[in-house]
């Protein structure tokens, strides 16, 4: 490790030697001179690093000994045990920084025990059927042709062979539910539109609307709606009709004053205009046949309940004339569609489905629940200091398996974060050091300047093979749009390259962006049934796919068992040191960030992956703004992990984080309770001190916060 500006790194070697005497202290980076000072200080002392804690210039923190630690000292006897050191305070513009690589909790799980088996030939479990057909499952034959010239769609998926007939011929509801991928939304969609497309009459945008499609997210909402625009182009008299939260209502108003035949959005928006827009209900009148809600267990977590109750009362407060299109059911049919079910989709069944039929089109019932077969689940135990520079890591590594597959192919990787102000840090922390990148969209898509010590491989790359996007519930409507069309769409700045987005769940519902090769959960889903949603996004239709979950050392293994069941093709286990880190880092080109020269590059991957860790804290300790944000991401994270479902608070329960470790991974160098510390001190100076908040309405506050972030990640 080279000489530093003043930061060294204590490498404490905290092995305890059989009379207890106390380990050597290693200190490597910061100036030669430093070094030797602070190993005189540190000569004769007792190390003590329950938790590693760095120690800022000016003030002596003693490390604060967490349950973490007493917990690392009871559970890992064998570990070598920290020694106690008595640091003197610093000299002033130095700061002793804890190394990655030591004091970190040891990981359990020692086995495998669900191994994904690459020799199972199980094919992909949500293809199209070859041996079936659509013309025999009865779509009329614009469509058939439709489906085969324009859209390349020739052979019906298993849950789209099993939804068609019912909802052509029968006139009952229907629950669709599917793996992720499955092609539910043409499931329904093809019957509808047919069976439309098949009456004697015609019709045309002023014969009334036909369907109400109801979904959770606007993304989801815009996703089925160009669907339907690219469907209803062998029938462009049809028009279909988008009203989500965030566009102009009025200029929804004027569409539906035009006249329309569809309605997807999502639910208050509808709820808004079935209550505010007059026109609206002569729309529905005589011709509403179908009320499609999609991704029904979300549309009920999420508090929609009493809003679709109220559209499902309104709409059947709008008399239906059974006589103008005698050739389409005799009363409004409900389809409910899920990939997983869940309690809240059977509280919606009982809600919106009479009488209904069951479509599941696993190959045993409880298969339904499972990832796709093709998909390749890999799982990492990761220590909290680690995360960010595994993350690069893995990042780096689908970037250089992507540039020697030379295909051409534009690469997608969707990486999953808690909260907003974490996607915030994460995009920053990724994509703002090259400073030259183009920005695409705003301040939410950036194209790698070459040169960018982003990650090990840009290194010495003059052509930009990466471009970073955000997509949070806390964007714009606009912004969110044109970023999520930039991440699907190829276009000259991106076609060939690696596209990561850095998201929080609001991508994890339905969206169907083409081509996602890998998904990364950063942060641990707040629910199984979001786990499946979010590794959804790859693996579709038949192809293959990839996704890595990274959990903490300690309780968060016990997750997996709680998922195994869902995994029934099994896993890989990876280690973060040897699978990630070192293949990122060995032989990387990582410089320092402030230009010192430093030692030749260091063929030691933790050297190096240490190096690129202290530009990213260089960076923060810098930059007012960027520090802020990782403040922000840091605290926003802490608070979202406080809302995990209480039946997976034995995983995820933030007594259990080692919170001066994590604090590591958004790149600071203090936790920001310390910063709040500074400003309390501030306080002191005359300003009005907050009443101290009492412990339960902090944690009412904090879970109120993160349900209202979460909340806006389906805003409507
Ligand atoms: N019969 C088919 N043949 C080939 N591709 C298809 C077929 N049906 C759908 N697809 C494609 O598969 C992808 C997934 O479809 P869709 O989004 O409807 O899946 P889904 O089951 O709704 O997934 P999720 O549960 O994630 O919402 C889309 O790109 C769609 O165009």
């Amino acid at each position: 490790m080279s000489d530093d500006d003043g930061m060294m790194l204590l490498n404490l070697d905290t092995t305890s030697s059989v009379d207890q005497t106390p380990g050597k202290v290693k200190v490597s980076g910061g100036r030669w001179k430093d070094r030797r000072k602070a190993k005189a200080m540190l000569n004769g002392k007792s190390v003590n690093s329950k938790d590693d804690r760095l120690v800022t210039s000016g003030s002596v923190k003693r490390p604060v000994s967490t349950e973490q630690g007493v917990e690392e000292r009871k559970e890992q006897p064998a570990r070598k045990q920290a020694k106690k050191v008595q640091i003197k305070a610093t000299p002033a513009d130095q700061q002793i920084v804890s190394s990655l690589f030591t004091s970190n909790r040891g990981i359990v799980t020692s086995i495998n025990n669900n191994v994904h088996d690459e020799n199972s030939g199980v094919g992909p479990s949500n293809a199209p059927l070859l041996q079936d057909s659509f013309e025999a499952l009865g779509i009329t034959s614009p469509l058939l042709q439709h489906l085969s010239e324009v859209m390349h769609i020739t052979k019906p998926t298993r849950v789209q062979k099993m939804s068609i007939p019912t909802l052509l011929e029968a006139d009952n509801d229907v629950f669709v539910h599917a793996q992720t991928g499955s092609g539910k939304t043409l499931a329904f969609l093809l019957p509808i539109l047919s069976r439309i497309l098949s009456m004697g009459a015609r019709v045309d945008r002023q014969s009334g609307c036909f369907g109400m499609i109801i979904t959770p997210t606007r993304e989801l909402a815009s996703q089925i709606h160009s669907v339907m625009l690219t469907l209803t182009k062998c029938c462009h008299y049809l028009i279909p009709c988008l009203l989500i939260g965030g566009e102009r209502k009025k200029s929804e108003k004027a569409r539906l004053r035009k006249g329309c035949n569809f309605i997807i959005g999502t639910p208050g928006r509808i709820l808004d205009h079935l209550q505010n827009t007059q026109v609206i209900k002569e729309q529905l009148s005589s011709s509403l046949r179908y009320l499609v809600l999609d991704e029904g267990d979300k549309l009920m977590e999420l508090g929609f309940e009493e809003t679709i109750t109220q559209i499902i009362k309104f709409l059947y407060e709008v008399p239906l004339n059974h006589f103008k299109y005698p050739e389409l059911p005799k009363r409004i049919i409900h389809v409910l569609c899920s990939a997983t079910l869940k309690g809240g989709v059977n509280k919606l069944g009982n809600l919106a489905l009479q009488d209904y039929k069951l479509i599941s089109s696993g190959r045993k019932q409880q298969e339904v629940n499972t990832v796709p077969d093709q998909l390749i689940q890999k799982i990492v135990m990761v220590p909290p200091k680690l995360r960010l520079v595994t993350l690069a890591a893995e990042l780096n590594n689908i970037t250089v398996r992507h540039l020697a597959s030379e295909t051409g192919e534009t690469r997608r990787t969707i990486v999953f974060l808690s909260c907003s102000d974490s996607v915030e840090f994460h995009y920053a922390a990724f994509s703002s050091d090259s400073g030259h990148g183009r920005a695409l969209v705003g301040d939410s898509v950036k194209v790698l300047s070459g040169n960018s010590t982003s990650l090990p491989c840009l290194a010495d790359v003059s052509q930009p093979s990466v471009v970073c996007y955000k997509l949070h519930g806390s964007l714009s409507q606009q912004i969110r749009t044109a970023t999520l069309k930039s991440f699907s769409s190829d276009s000259d700045a991106t076609k060939g390259k690696h596209l990561i987005m850095f998201c929080t769940d609001v991508a994890s519902r339905g969206l169907d962006l083409p081509c996602v090769s890998s998904v990364i959960e950063m942060d641990p889903p707040f629910a199984v049934e979001d786990h499946l949603h979010r590794i959804g996004r790859t693996a579709r239709a038949g192809v293959s796919g990839e996704s890595l979950l990274f959990l903490l050392p300690g309780e968060e293994e016990g997750y997996m068992d709680h998922i195994k069941p869902h995994h029934p093709q099994g896993w890989k286990l990876l280690k973060y040191d040897v699978d990630i880190l070192k293949p990122a880092f060995m032989e990387s080109k990582v410089q320092r960030s402030d230009g010192v020269s430093g030692k030749p590059i260091s063929d030691e991957w933790d050297n190096n992956a240490t190096t690129w860790h202290l530009n990213i804290e260089r960076r923060v300790l810098g930059d007012p703004t960027f520090k802020e944000i990782a403040a922000k991401g840091y605290t926003s994270h802490i608070r979202a992990y406080a809302t995990h479902l209480s039946q997976e608070k034995k995983f995820f329960s933030i007594k259990c984080l080692h919170l001066g470790h994590l604090a590591k991974s958004f790149a600071l160098r203090e936790r920001p309770k310390v910063m709040g510390g500074m400003n309390a001190k501030n306080s002191a100076n005359g300003e009005q001190k907050k009443p101290k908040e009492t412990s339960k309405s902090k944690m009412l506050r904090m879970a109120k916060k993160a349900l209202d972030q979460s909340m806006s990640e389906f805003n409507y």
